[in-house]
């Protein structure tokens, strides 16, 4: 399939901006426990989440404050592979049962490859495709046979592999500089939440996804949005532009952070520990005056991590 196929923009009409986002609120800690062994016992006393379990897939669990959401900690990549597609695939079909619809954003990155046992047996078969509506966080401002594009990646590591409808995966107007590009895609996304495609947050009055799907870089950016950048503080766009991206390349489109907070659920998937430092920060006890935008990401859904054990090494 040509990947210009894939991509959908239209003449969308702009809509007014939406109201700015209220503070979202904290929750008492949950511990829940169960009767198998620790997989990782030092875990569960190093850090400021309390209560863990194990389980025959070696994954260690906790439930942090609802704000830092739920941790799941495995003992190989291989392992959370297997279980965020189960997630995945089970808030798809819970969605698409509710509302005949699912919503989900992808990051770039390497959580693609972490999707992988989705377009496997059992999920390539018995999930309804016909129901998924795919977005990104963030795009590089590059042409989608770029090797540096997110669509790219995600279609040739996911998309091409499973019959999403063409005309419900949104990609970026690549034939757009980094400013309309974003306005663009805003303009897509006002449209889908006019003809209730996405829904709509009654607290915050952004877009509403069913399930945003996270990555973050080893300085603790999620998205496009980068530490000390201005851009973090964006609370009125629901997508914006980036043209001095730290990494390469440096235009890029992101959603802001009152969308992302805004998710039904939000998943976390981080391996590796040269990202431990950031996990750390945004699961430890630790407070910072300048906080890292992955502990920016308080959603007023659900939020899960899906971490390796070298992701939380510091924890
Ligand atoms: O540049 C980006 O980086 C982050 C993290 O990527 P990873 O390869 O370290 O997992 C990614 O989430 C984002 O979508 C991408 O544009």
């Amino acid at each position: 399939m040509a990947y210009s196929r894939l991509y959908f923009t239209a003449p969308f009409r702009t809509l007014p901006p939406p109201p700015s986002l209220p503070k979202s609120p904290r929750f008492p800690l949950l511990v829940p426990r169960t009767s198998h062994s620790l997989t990782h016992k030092t875990l569960a006393f190093s850090t400021g989440i309390r209560g863990a379990s194990g389980s025959r897939r070696s994954c260690w669990r906790a439930m942090a404050e609802k704000g830092k959401g739920k941790v799941e900690v495995f003992d190989s990549e291989e392992d959370l592979s297997v279980s965020l597609g189960k997630y995945t695939a089970d808030l798809a079909d819970k969605f698409s049962k509710e509302k005949g619809s699912f919503t989900v954003v992808l990051s770039g990155g390497s959580l693609i490859k972490s999707l992988r046992k989705l377009v496997e047996p059992p999920y390539i078969d018995a999930v309804d495709w016909s129901t998924w509506h795919v977005f990104w966080v963030d795009e590089r401002v590059v042409p989608k046979d770029h090797d540096d594009s997110n669509y790219k990646l995600a279609f040739d590591g996911f998309l091409s592999k499973v019959p999403v409808l063409p005309g419900k995966v949104y990609a970026i107007n690549d034939a757009l500089p980094a400013e309309g590009a974003a306005d663009d895609y805003e303009t897509c996304l006002k449209h889908l939440v006019k003809s209730d495609v996405i829904s709509v947050s009654a607290a915050t009055g952004f877009p509403k996804f069913d399930l945003i799907l996270l990555g973050m870089g080893p300085d603790g950016h999620v998205a496009s949005l980068f530490p000390g950048h201005p851009l973090v503080k964006e609370n009125e766009k629901w997508v914006t532009f980036i043209k001095d991206s730290p990494k390469p390349p440096p235009e890029r489109i992101t959603f802001t952070f009152p969308v992302i907070k805004s998710s039904a659920n939000i998943a976390f998937v981080v391996c590796g520990a040269g990202k431990a430092g950031p996990v750390h920060a945004a699961l430890g006890n630790g407070q910072n005056s300048d906080p890292l935008p992955v502990q920016m990401v308080s959603p007023e859904g659900e939020l899960v991590w899906f971490l390796d054990k070298d992701a939380a090494s510091k924890l």
